[in-house]
């Protein structure tokens, strides 16, 4: 898989490129929708790639193995035949979602055994089954099986975490290399860092992570509740460590000022649940600020939902008629808060590389962050 560079910022890390996959190119850096459980909730195709011009979406080895379960899958030829997306996709391998998602599970050398949220059968994911699973979904870019620490989390144990995800990662990669793609298209895995908010361990986990010589990197353990400058130290680190020339992965990010504070520092791909799941919740992101929508004082507001959008449904609809959508939990309102959201994102990532390319995008983010913030 190939990474073009296009451009650098000369007062920050940002790069603009272009990433090559089988089944299309992804311009970056880019904001990718997650599609957990093979649709981006509340939004249809038409819409991501009309509407929102999304060039990636996201799937979740975790969910589509529960539900539809790979044998649907695999029948019907891997899941851009199933859900009819022509583009790009990304599958996380898993693990994230077992600590995420269910209560009872235990992690040991082999792999990671759970029980289903749906109907508690339980279940294994080994990093051998995991690129396995990922083989059948079919997705053109695949996560290596990983062990997400906690934060906070003791020194010892992100050590202890970080040295077994180090071999689980060989698991990956020797079962990956060993193995062939089942749709006629090529797929490739990426590698994700770990090592907590620890300066030493990041070092260690981007060196062993380079190491692999893989098409990207990703870079895992960030966004689960540490403070912003913890997540930019960390980020730092290791962008300072893994290859110019690879596509770097920040995993779970992040809210619009996370991700141009993350862009600054050399990261190119993004993704995160923020703008589907809190735009179901009435959160919608501007570039003016952020809106509650259920507050009172949009009540009788009848300007549109975003004027400056080119997106329609931010033109033809009123805040007013939003707000009674999204109080009312009107199906309507989660789809168009959803889209909202997520046009103001893939908006936001583009912008950044326009400035990036004209070499602006250093002055830009630092106005834009200091407005990104305030609550309308
Ligand atoms: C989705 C996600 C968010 C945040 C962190 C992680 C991580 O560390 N590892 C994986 N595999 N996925 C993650």
């Amino acid at each position: 898989m190939k990474f073009t560079l296009q451009a650098k910022d000369t007062a920050s890390k940002a790069r603009a490129g272009v990433l090559e996959t089988a089944h299309g190119e992804i311009q970056t850096p880019i904001f990718m929708p997650v599609g957990t459980a093979g649709t981006v909730k509340a939004v249809h195709q038409h819409e991501l790639v009309q509407d929102i011009q999304a060039q990636i979406i996201l799937g979740n080895t975790y969910h589509l193995y529960l539900r539809p379960g790979l044998d649907v899958l695999h029948k019907a030829g891997g899941l851009h035949k199933f859900n009819h997306w022509n583009g790009p996709i990304l599958t996380d391998s898993g693990g994230y979602q077992v600590y995420s998602l269910t209560e009872v599970r235990k992690i040991r050398e082999e792999g990671v055994t759970f029980r289903s949220h749906i109907d508690g059968s339980k279940h294994l994911f080994t990093p051998e089954n995991v690129m396995d699973t990922q083989r059948i979904i079919g997705a053109d870019i695949i996560m290596a099986f990983d062990e997400c620490t906690p934060y906070p989390c003791e020194y010892s144990y992100a050590r202890k975490s970080l040295d077994m995800t180090h071999r689980w990662l060989k698991r990956c990669v020797d079962r990956f290399d060993s193995t062939e793609p089942l749709y006629g298209y090529e797929q490739t895995l990426f590698p994700i860092v770990q090592g907590s908010v620890y300066k030493d361990l990041r070092e260690k986990s981007a060196e062993v992570i380079a190491s692999f010589n893989r098409d990207g990197n990703a870079i895992g353990g960030l966004s689960v509740g540490e403070p912003a400058e913890e997540m930019y130290a960390m980020t730092e680190v290791v962008t300072n460590i893994l290859p110019q020339d690879r596509p770097r992965y920040l995993m779970g990010v992040g809210t619009p000022i996370n991700i141009l504070e993350n862009i600054a520092l050399g990261i190119d791909m993004f993704d995160c649940v923020m703008p589907t799941r809190n735009a179901r919740n009435g959160m919608l992101f501007t570039q003016h600020g952020i809106i509650n929508i259920k507050n009172e004082k949009w009540k009788a507001d009848f300007s549109p939902i975003e004027a400056e959008s080119d997106l329609l449904v931010d033109q033809i609809h009123t805040k007013a008629y939003l707000r009674h959508l999204i109080r009312s939990q009107e199906i309507l309102g989660a789809q168009i808060a959803s889209l909202h959201n997520l046009h103001f994102y893939l908006w936001l990532v583009k912008q950044a590389r326009e400035k990036i390319v004209e070499g602006t995008f250093y002055i830009w983010k630092e106005k834009m962050v200091k407005v990104l913030g305030q609550r309308l």
